[in-house]
């Protein structure tokens, strides 16, 4: 496939550059009046319309007229909960009546509400539920997905939803990672047994985890009232055993200790950081460890939007995601999440793109072929509709600007 007259094709990083840390965020190269080629599913080369291939070379490939639209790398989604069994309005209406997130939690909602609903959900029901959503999803400009378990909560439960997540592996035209999150809350069951459920998460779940390999990543919600910070390094340090490196919930509710628990595990990225302090910020100054960052979680939530800036000025690399969850944030639309990024974290449209793509794709340690245009990486990209500036994308908050869909090389319909 040809794409010509390209307005302007985005986020044209050198092939070897896999993260952007700091001010490094505000660089996103752009080529503008562009081609691009695709072949074999992949990036096969691009330049300035005047090199583009002779028209008599394009009647080999089909080519699609870009005038006035530019190309964007699909985002990558780093953090999701897309397995569900039942959506939750009822706390939705609570939360607009004025209760909190911890005290419907509290109160046998949150997560425990969605955890009764899924042990009586089948894994074809849970299967085709999340397949629609992601594939709501992919319409929406996403191309790479992280999918964690938590819903489960036993042995059963929790292998079931892995089992559910192998299979959209399997199933979707686009890459996906696993993350074993037993360790979400605690079981009804586990409540004044703190130690009996982290040595079921240590000693059964996570050896038949291991065999049937069912995960790429450990997370644990390190939280007040939730996980300590003692229980989070236990369950890493087992985790470990089995290569599973950390991707973990930290800082949703209170500066909990959870940044540096998963810094001292070398995790992939930490998630949420929606309360930090200057320690937190430093701990991950020039740190491989990402930020991932949630916003639309705090937009539906009503709690504190993270400090991206203090972040960025110590040299954070900072990704983007959803959180799509039927409790905090029942979106999937990165779209908005990059909206929100620019409107709420004060972060420039450069900034918030590189970091729904490049950096999404280096929290799930996809970006040597996901997050940017260059040559070799996966053909996954999205076409705008005619749009006056880059901007123009965050800036028309809530409205698609997304037409065209393209995985793998070829024009996806759904
Ligand atoms: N905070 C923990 N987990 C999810 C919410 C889960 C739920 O409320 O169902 C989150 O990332 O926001
Ligand atoms: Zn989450």
């Amino acid at each position: 496939m040809l794409i010509t007259q390209i307005k302007a094709l985005v986020g044209v990083h050198p092939k070897e550059t896999f993260v952007l840390h700091g001010d490094e965020m505000a660089q996103l190269p752009t080529l503008e009046n562009a081609w691009l080629l695709l072949e074999n599913g992949l990036i096969k080369d691009f330049g300035p319309m005047f090199t583009c291939p002779s028209s008599t070379e394009n009647n080999q490939h089909e080519t699609i007229n870009a005038e006035g639209k530019y190309v964007f790398p699909s985002w990558c989604d780093s953090h999701s909960h897309v397995v569900f069994a039942a959506s939750r309005e009822e706390e939705f209406v609570m939360k607009i009546e004025g209760k909190g997130y911890e005290e419907i939690a509290a109160a046998g909602g949150g997560i425990l509400n969605s955890a009764n609903k899924l042990a009586n959900a089948s894994e074809e029901e849970l299967f085709e539920s999340a397949r629609k959503r992601v594939v709501d999803m992919i319409k929406q400009g996403t191309a790479a997905i992280e999918i964690k378990s938590g819903y489960g909560l036993t042995f059963e439960s929790e292998l079931k939803m892995l089992r559910v997540i192998k299979r959209l592996k399997n199933e979707l035209p686009i890459p996906v990672k696993a993350t074993f999150l037993a360790a979400h809350t605690y079981p009804q069951v586990y409540k004044n047994d703190h130690q009996g459920y982290i040595d079921l998460i240590i000693n059964e779940m996570l050896p038949a985890v291991a065999e049937e390999k069912l995960a790429d990543y450990i997370d644990v919600f390190c939280e007040r009232g939730f996980f300590s910070v003692e229980e989070t390094d236990q369950i890493l340090t087992a985790a470990a055993k089995f290569d599973l490196k950390p991707k973990i919930h930290a800082n949703q509710l209170s500066v909990s200790g959870g940044v540096q628990i998963g810094v001292k595990h070398g995790a992939v990225s930490v998630d949420h950081l929606e309360e930090t302090d200057d320690d937190v910020l430093k701990s991950l100054a020039n740190n491989p460890t990402i930020a991932t960052l949630l916003p639309s979680c705090s937009f539906y939530l009503n709690i504190p939007f993270a400090n991206a800036r203090g972040l960025m000025q110590n040299h954070a690399a900072i990704a983007l995601a959803t959180d799509y969850n039927p409790g905090s944030t029942p979106s999937g639309n990165m779209n908005f999440v990059v909206s929100l990024a620019c409107i709420k974290l004060k972060m420039m449209p450069e900034e918030a793109i590189n970091a729904a793509t490049l950096n999404g794709a280096a929290a799930m340690e996809l970006s040597k072929e996901m997050g940017s245009i260059a040559i070799g990486k996966r053909a996954n990209l999205f076409i705008t509709r005619t749009i006056p500036a880059l901007a123009y994308l965050p800036y028309s908050f809530g409205q698609s600007q997304v037409e065209t869909i393209i995985l793998n090389g070829e024009i996806y319909n759904g």
